[in-house]
């Protein structure tokens, strides 16, 4: 890591640009390859932010029996290797390409080229500047294939939403972030933890008894509520409170505004994913033949 010269930080062949993207995780800026002349987007992790979210550095809790309590043995940086190794056996074009991982043991900074995709986030949320029918509906098809891609490669992404959705030049959906995704043997993954972004959490990963859930049907709840972001920038579940929020995902029916008019058949295909019932929402393969997407 030096300084560029020019007022730029140089990692290796890297120029580091301004910034594009902010999130939980960390920062993305800009990057220029000097070696191949292309830019890319560098997903900058800070090591010790990381341990501190994962109560690395915090004093474990005095247990009764006097023993210290266990600690749990994941590392927390193990989620982030976790991430690497699963984002490194993806290849498809409506998911992000990890190009490399620079980890320098006496770096804080841990730092992931991604292949850019020029547009950044499709739709911030909340938002007044809506997508259009279809163009909502090109953009659905894209994650349709996208997510078909990563439960046959045995990943549940759990965390869809629009913000994790880049746009390329090319007007096609690339979908990024694996922070809190699952990997799974066997057909589907069964779930007791909630992760993810609340207001696109699924009703059973919020029930009080929590027996296990489908990681499948998850992506497609938080699927459906991307497409009604999309048509009207705003979630169908809203509220600052997280325990009035959960009710409202548990209980309340989707409404759709009088404004902007949609087909019935988009209605009906967003209230399919959003089926509160796991077992009776519409899976992914039904999702393909809808009338919808296959207009
Ligand atoms: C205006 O132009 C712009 C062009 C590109 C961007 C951009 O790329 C933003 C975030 N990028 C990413 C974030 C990720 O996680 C949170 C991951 C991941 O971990 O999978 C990968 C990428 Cl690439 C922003 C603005």
């Amino acid at each position: 890591l030096s300084d560029g010269g020019d007022g730029f930080i140089q990692l290796n062949q890297y120029k580091l640009k301004d910034e594009i993207g902010k999130g939980s995780y960390g920062i993305v800026k800009l990057a220029y390859n000097e070696s191949d002349e292309a830019h890319y987007a560098m997903k900058i992790l800070s090591k010790r932010r990381l341990m501190k979210k994962a109560g690395f550095f915090r004093r474990p809790p005095p247990s009764r029996d006097g023993k210290t309590a266990v600690r749990p043995p994941t590392h927390p940086l193990e989620r982030v290797y976790r991430e690497i190794a699963i984002l490194k056996k993806l290849d498809h074009p409506n998911v992000v390409r990890l190009v490399e991982v620079l980890d320098d043991p006496e770096e804080d900074n841990l730092y992931m080229a991604f292949e850019l995709v020029e547009k950044g986030e499709v739709m911030e949320i909340p938002s007044n500047k809506t997508l259009s029918e279809d163009t909502a509906w090109k953009y659905f098809r894209d994650i349709i294939l996208g997510i078909e891609y990563l439960h046959y490669q045995k990943i549940i992404h759990r965390d869809i939403k629009p913000s994790n959705l880049l746009l390329g030049d090319d007007d096609h959906i690339k979908i990024a972030d694996f922070g809190v995704s699952n990997e799974f043997t066997g057909s589907d993954v069964y779930l007791t933890s909630t992760a993810g972004t609340p207001s696109f959490m699924a009703p059973e990963a919020l029930k009080e008894e929590k027996e296990n859930f489908s990681g499948k049907a998850l992506d497609i709840w938080a699927m459906g509520i991307t497409l009604y972001c999309f048509i009207y920038g705003k979630c169908p579940f809203e509220d600052d409170m997280p325990l009035s929020l959960h009710q409202k995902i548990l209980k309340d029916p989707v409404i759709f505004p009088e404004q902007p008019e949609v087909s019935e058949s988009l209605k009906d295909i967003i209230l399919k994913m959003l089926d509160k019932n796991p077992e009776t929402r519409i899976t992914l393969p039904a999702l393909k033949v809808h009338p919808w997407v296959t207009k």
